[in-house]
């Protein structure tokens, strides 16, 4: 097998995830005036944003995500789960809106002030599978780490991470199209995970697994500080410290 990298470590011990205590308010300090890491103010977006007459998806969406918390995004299909999180990213654009980060000394700063590649890679998106990727997985990995954001910071050991959930080492040097979709995805969670971000995104991030693979997954994830869609009851129970849930009205509301 291919060595992915010389500056890779094992992904470090767990920490554990703290209990939810508020709920109501958007902006409630969950942890006990503990700093949030990620701040989301007046988040809005137009259904068709080349119309200033499209109704919205969703409208002044404010929220603080706090670290080790897991806000887990509900909401019927099509209402905007995965817009709100890809504007987020800053992958796809808001009518209104801003994002900020805590950096150095608690100070936020905008994806503007950090730039897009450091604001991606801190605020990392990761669909529900791949995109339709050329090459094997360890292709990837050297594509990821070929971004010079990427290649300026340290990784974990993207084989070992997956290597936890089931995935044989043997599993990175095939093709994309010969792996099955729960391969896929646990593969591509893997490499987000190994490149160590603040904040995760995570699109459905067990949509193709099995129970026990799920369970695997969760244990992991749910130590990390992220914004998770699931359309799974149970799931949003076992994992949520607190829930924001998209209306089709545009309206939401976090608990
Ligand atoms: N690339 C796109 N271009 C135009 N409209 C889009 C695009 N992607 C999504 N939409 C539309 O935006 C709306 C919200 O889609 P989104 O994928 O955010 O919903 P969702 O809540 O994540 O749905 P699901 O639960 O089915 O995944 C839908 O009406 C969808 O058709």
């Amino acid at each position: 097998m291919t060595a992915v990298s010389d500056n890779y470590g094992a992904i470090p011990p767990a920490v554990p995830s703290e209990t939810a205590t508020t709920s109501g308010t958007a902006l409630s300090e969950h942890s006990g005036g503990q700093a949030p890491v990620l701040r989301v103010r007046e988040m809005t977006k137009r259904r068709d944003e080349s119309s200033s007459e499209s109704d919205y998806l969703f409208y002044d969406v404010n929220f603080d995500l706090h670290e080790n918390e897991v806000l887990v995004v509900r909401g019927p299909s099509g209402v905007g789960k995965t817009t709100i999180l890809r504007c987020i990213a800053q992958l796809t654009p808001h009518e209104a809106g801003i994002c900020s980060l805590a950096t150095k000394g608690d100070v936020f700063r905008t994806p503007l002030q950090l730039g897009t590649p450091v604001w991606r890679a801190d605020v990392m998106y990761v669909p529900q599978r791949p995109a339709q990727l050329a090459g094997t997985p360890l292709d990837f990995v050297d594509m990821v780490n070929s971004f010079k954001v990427q290649a300026e910071r340290e990784h974990y050991d993207p084989i070992e991470i997956a290597e936890d959930w089931g995935i044989a080492p043997e599993l990175w040097d095939k093709k994309w199209p010969e792996l099955s979709g729960g391969e896929q995805q646990r593969i591509a969670l893997a490499v987000a995970l190994s490149c160590d971000p603040k904040v995760l995104l995570l699109d459905e991030p067990t949509s193709a697994l099995d129970p026990q693979a799920t369970a695997m997954v969760e244990d992991t994830l749910a130590q990390r500080t992220c914004i998770w869609i699931t359309h799974d009851d149970l799931q949003a129970k076992r994992i949520a410290s607190r829930t924001l849930t998209i209306r089709p009205d545009a309206t939401y509301e976090v608990v």
